[in-house]
């Protein structure tokens, strides 16, 4: 349905052509650097409730792999830290590389990770829709967790287990009872500034929250990524890699960091 991709021609530098914020003044991913953060001591540690976030399923969107989960009255799901109000989880994706080097979106000190997790919520407090908080300036909060090659994620196994069902775009599988926490770091020291949707229509909606430590998977869990396909079932198959963005312009941004 779209027109953007990852490619030589519908790629990351050609999508201004078709969404004019690419060149905003909020745009998401950044490189954060550790040494010119604010530390904010008025930070408050970020409060993650999933408890009663209903997973629904798992699908292959033709740009990365997502799970859903249930818009339904669910529990508060993030608040405090740099938040105002209550977030409601709405689904988790990741981007990766073709190599274990690269595929983060977000670099700190121009250092890339093997994958970036998102898990992105709305503001249900303010707005009655996720699409309606999409377009927001404090419409929705992403939760970045960076993925680093090492030992094997015992968690993360009930989502690279699912992936050989949602090869081809377009395609979903149930995926019940997952609860995100398991993803998150043990620390949630994390880094927090005002950003954007990292893929069209690049939405300046986003409170970034990308936490500091990254959580271990091992190479055959990344190689279970690799094997996706950007393409649909009877098209000629183009592997789903390298769906990340790079980092854009600061224009002056302030990154604040939390630590607890
Ligand atoms: N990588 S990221 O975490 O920044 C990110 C998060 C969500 C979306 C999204 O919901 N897109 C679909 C969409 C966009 C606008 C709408 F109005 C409805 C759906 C895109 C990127
Ligand atoms: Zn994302």
């Amino acid at each position: 349905s779209h027109c953007w991709g990852y490619g030589e021609d519908d790629g990351p530098s050609s999508w201004h052509k078709g969404y004019p914020i690419a060149q905003g003044n909020r745009q998401s991913p950044i490189n954060i650097v550790p040494s010119e953060t604010v530390h904010d001591s008025s930070l408050s540690p970020l409060i993650v409730s999933y408890e009663h976030c209903t997973s629904i399923g798992i699908s292959n969107n033709g740009c990365s792999v997502a799970v859903e989960y249930a818009d339904t009255e669910q529990g508060p799901g993030i608040y405090r830290g740099p938040l105002s109000d209550a977030y409601r989880l709405k689904q988790f994706h990741f981007h990766w590389g073709h190599k274990d080097w690269h595929g983060s979106e977000h670099t700190v000190d121009g250092k890339t990770y093997t994958s970036e997790l998102h898990l992105v919520h709305w503001n249900a407090s303010k707005y009655q829709t996720f699409r309606e908080a999409v377009a927001a300036p404090d419409g929705l909060a992403v939760l970045g967790v960076f993925l680093e090659t090492g030992e094997e994620h015992q968690s993360l196994h009930k989502i690279t287990d699912a992936l050989s069902m949602v090869k081809f775009k377009g395609s979903n599988a149930d995926l019940k009872d997952f609860n995100p926490k398991c993803l998150l770091p043990k620390s949630l020291n994390y880094w927090t500034y005002s950003g954007s949707l990292t893929t069209p229509p690049l939405h300046e909606s986003v409170t970034w929250i990308v936490f500091e430590e990254p959580i271990e998977v091992s190479k055959k869990q990344m190689e279970k990524f690799r094997m996706l396909l950007f393409s649909e079932e009877e098209e000629d198959e183009k592997l789903m890699e390298n769906n990340f963005r790079p980092p854009q312009p600061l224009k002056g941004r302030k990154v604040c960091a939390s630590y607890n």
